[in-house]
Order: structure tokens, then C-alpha cells, then sequence
């Protein structure tokens, strides 16, 4: 008998889950955390600006001294460089560039624009109110107050920000580790010349993918042949992540690499009510759990986003895949008794059209999708213009 898919979702949860929840916030250099998760509220250590500084290239003045068309001494020039600069004596102009720190005395800044040189002099065509273009300190952020919220997934713009106040570290959530282990002896890696009856194996490829872009890191990628013993070896050698994943050698035909490992240690290997993804297993080696995905590419990967994903997104603070009911540009056929995972394509705001057969083996189907279409067990027959759940990818 076939189980659910919730199910075996909630079986998947209950190995993996325990694992996330003990991973530990580290603290990484900022160019590091590009796409990570904030672990903690960042408060500002400084004022920004930390300085009063001008937002135009001219002349620091005091508002009331330079109405149009007088004529002011330049006293000096301030660059944005280090170093303070003189006060701004009653009735003279100091020279000033973008960034450059506003002298004391000083409340506005005539942008050269508005002036013309005359040897030591400045000339002023146009008045600005006291405050125009000068960047008071700590008028972005003050000292103390928040900068950014825990749970902000850091995008260049917030580590523009840290870096702006002179943060170098960050500390963000663990990354999920996951292991992932391929099998199959007709595998082999893309780039090479296959022989008869070799496939390139793309499995690997997908889930090393998959698994970084739901926020995880793969800490090991293996490919067995259909060797009980040399998956036993290689799984030894797993265990120091949160989760193995493998693919391929669950169901029934003679060379179950998976199954006739870890059956005999208590695996559970059977069947979920769904397709692609029908063969599902899941075992404990050494304290790790193992979810064992079926071989056929398409069913490795819907399985992953079915039940891998959603659980490796949340340890790392992702955002959950975004879910949402969409019409149907035409009309599906379904198996009855299995929730059907098909390949669709946005159309307009919120519809989708079926963009590839539902046969296990078709990546540039998969590939040419941007939606998983779920038809639920109980349906075997959809209208165009009926409504059903669809999943971004
Ligand atoms: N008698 C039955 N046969 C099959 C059943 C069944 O219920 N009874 N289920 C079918 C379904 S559905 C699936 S899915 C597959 C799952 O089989 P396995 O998990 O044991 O996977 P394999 O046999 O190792 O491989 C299946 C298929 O996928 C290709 N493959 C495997 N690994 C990779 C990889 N890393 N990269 C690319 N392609 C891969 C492999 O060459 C096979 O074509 O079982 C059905 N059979
Ligand atoms: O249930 Mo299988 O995963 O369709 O090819």
C-alpha cells in the first residue's frame, strides 16, 4: 500500500527536522554572507554619516552671508580627505567638495554652479537656506538604532550598509549540510564519451544545485555503482553532514544498490501516492538520516522539492517557494489514487499551460517548465480554465 504523500513528508520531517534545529548561527566575513540569513538584530556602532559632510562640490558659506550677487574671500580649500578643517570665519567662503567635512561656522554649501571665481573671490548668483546640501552626521542612522532586522536575507545593499558603518563580520544562520550520494553503474560524469548503455549522470549535477539554492551546503558529492559494499564505504564517509541524500536503486529490478544496503539495517523502502516520485525510502546510518530519492531525474527532482526543500529553506531562513493557484490553459488528464506532480509555464498573471509529458525521464521538459502542477490523487480529468495548485520552481 502506497502512503501519502503527507505522510512521508511528515516521515522525512520527523528524521531531518531534529538535525536543522541544532545548527548554529556562525559569524562569517561580509562578502561571505551574500545570500545568507541574519541570525540577530545588527545595531549601528556609528552615526551615519559619521561626519557632517557636503553633498555638492563649492563653497561652505553661512546662509546669511551669501545672498546674490555678493562677493566673498575664499579662505582655503577643504578636499574629502582626512584631516579637519579650519573654522569658517564670519563673511568668508571656503572652498568645498562632495564628502569633504563641513567646517564649523558653516551651514550651507553654494554649489559652484552658482558661482563665479574672481581670483580669491567667489561670486554668489543664487542664496540656499541654512542646511542645503550639507549631510548632517547621523542623519541616515544614529548610534545604537537598529540597521538591519534578524531574518533579513543580505542582498549587496544591506552588506553596503554594514560595510558603510565598519562592520566586517556578520553573524548569520548555519547552512544545513547535506551529503549527496549518486548510484547507478550506468553513470557517468558529463564531458566523458558514453558508452552503450551510459547516461551522463545529471542527478548529482541537480541536487548539488538544488541544495545550495535552498540555502544548504553540499559537503560531499559521491557516485556508487550498484556496490552494497562501496555504498557502505562511501555513507562512512557521509556522515558528518545533517543529511544524506541518494538517488536511483530503491525499486524492484535486481541491482538496488539502496535498498539492499540499508533494508536489512531497517530502512524504510516503499511506495508514495505520487508521480513522478512513486519510490521513496528513507533510513538512520550512524545517526544521520538518509533520504533516498528515486533515479529517474525528474523524480530525484520533484522529490527534492517535495520533501527536501521546504525543511532545508526554513533551517536557513529562506523564504518558502512561492505556492499559488493558477488556471489551466487546457485540459489534464491524471492517474487516479496519485497526487500528479506536472511541468507547466506561467501564463499572463495567473495562468498555466502543461509544457511537457509526465514521463520521469524528461529533463528538457522539466527544464522547459517553471511550475510544478499538482493535480490531487482524486482527479483524473482537469478543464482548461479550472483552477489548480501550481509551484514555483
Ligand atoms: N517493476 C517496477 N519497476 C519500476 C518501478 C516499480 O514500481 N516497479 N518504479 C519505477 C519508477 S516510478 C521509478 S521512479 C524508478 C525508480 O528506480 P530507482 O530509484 O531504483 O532508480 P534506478 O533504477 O537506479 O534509475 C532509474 C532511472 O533513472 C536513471 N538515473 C538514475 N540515476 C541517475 C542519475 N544520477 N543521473 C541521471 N539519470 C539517472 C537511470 O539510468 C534509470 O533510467 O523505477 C521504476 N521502475
Ligand atoms: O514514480 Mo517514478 O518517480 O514516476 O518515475
Amino acid at each position: 500500500m502506497a502512503t501519502s504523500v503527507e505522510e512521508h513528508a511528515a516521515l522525512v520531517a520527523s528524521l531531518v527536522e531534529p538535525r536543522l534545529a541544532q545548527i548554529e548561527p556562525e559569524t562569517v566575513p561580509l562578502l561571505q554572507a551574500l545570500g545568507r540569513v541574519l541570525s540577530s538584530d545588527v545595531l549601528s556602532p556609528v552615526d551615519l554619516p559619521l561626519f557632517r559632510n557636503s553633498q555638492m562640490d563649492g563653497f561652505a558659506v553661512r546662509a546669511t552671508d551669501a545672498t546674490p550677487t555678493t562677493t566673498l574671500p575664499v579662505e582655503g580649500v577643504i578636499a574629502a580627505a582626512v584631516g579637519s578643517p579650519p573654522a569658517l570665519a564670519p563673511r568668508t567662503a571656503l572652498r568645498i567638495m562632495t564628502g569633504a567635512p563641513v567646517p564649523d561656522g558653516a551651514d550651507t554649501i553654494i554649489p559652484v554652479e552658482d558661482t563665479t571665481v574672481d581670483g580669491d573671490s567667489v561670486v554668489i548668483h543664487r542664496g540656499r537656506a541654512a542646511g542645503e546640501f550639507v549631510r548632517e552626521r547621523g542623519s541616515d542612522i544614529r548610534a545604537g538604532e537598529l540597521l538591519l532586522t534578524a531574518g533579513t536575507m543580505l542582498a549587496s545593499r544591506h552588506l553596503a550598509a554594514l560595510a558603510a558603518a565598519g562592520i566586517t563580520r556578520v553573524s548569520v544562520l548555519g547552512r544545513p549540510t547535506v551529503a549527496i550520494v549518486t548510484t547507478g553503474a550506468e553513470l557517468l560524469d558529463p564531458g566523458a564519451e558514453p558508452q552503450p548503455g551510459q547516461v551522463f549522470d545529471s542527478n548529482s549535477v541537480a541536487l548539488v544545485a538544488a541544495v545550495t539554492a535552498a540555502g544548504g551546503e553540499v559537503t560531499l558529492v559521491r557516485r556508487v555503482v550498484d556496490d552494497p559494499a562501496q555504498l557502505l564505504a562511501v555513507l562512512d564517509e557521509a556522515t558528518g553532514a545533517d543529511v544524506i541524500v541518494t538517488s536511483g536503486g530503491i525499486s524492484h529490478g535486481d541491482f538496488e544498490v539502496v535498498r539492499e544496503l540499508l533494508e536489512p539495517r531497517g530502512a524504510r523502502v516503499g511506495h508514495v501516492a505520487m508521480q513522478p516520485g512513486g519510490p521513496q525510502a528513507t533510513a538512520v546510518f550512524e545517526g544521520v538520516p538518509v533520504i533516498s530519492f528515486p533515479g529517474n531525474p525528474v523524480s530525484t527532482q520533484v522529490s527534492f522539492e517535495v520533501f527536501l526543500a521546504p525543511l532545508l529553506r526554513a533551517a536557513a531562513g529562506l523564504p518558502a517557494a512561492d505556492r499559488r493557484p493558477r488556471r489551466l490553459a487546457g485540459p489534464v488528464r491524471s492517474v487516479a489514487g496519485k497526487r500528479q506532480f506536472l511541468r507547466g509555464r506561467g501564463v499572463g498573471a495567473d495562468g498555466v499551460e502543461i509544457v511537457a509529458g509526465p514521463g520521469s525521464h524528461l529533463v528538457a521538459g522539466l527544464a522547459a517548465s517553471d511550475l510544478l502542477v499538482i493535480v490531487p490523487e482524486d482527479v483524473t480529468e482537469l478543464a482548461g480554465g479550472e483552477t489548480v495548485e501550481t509551484w514555483a520552481l
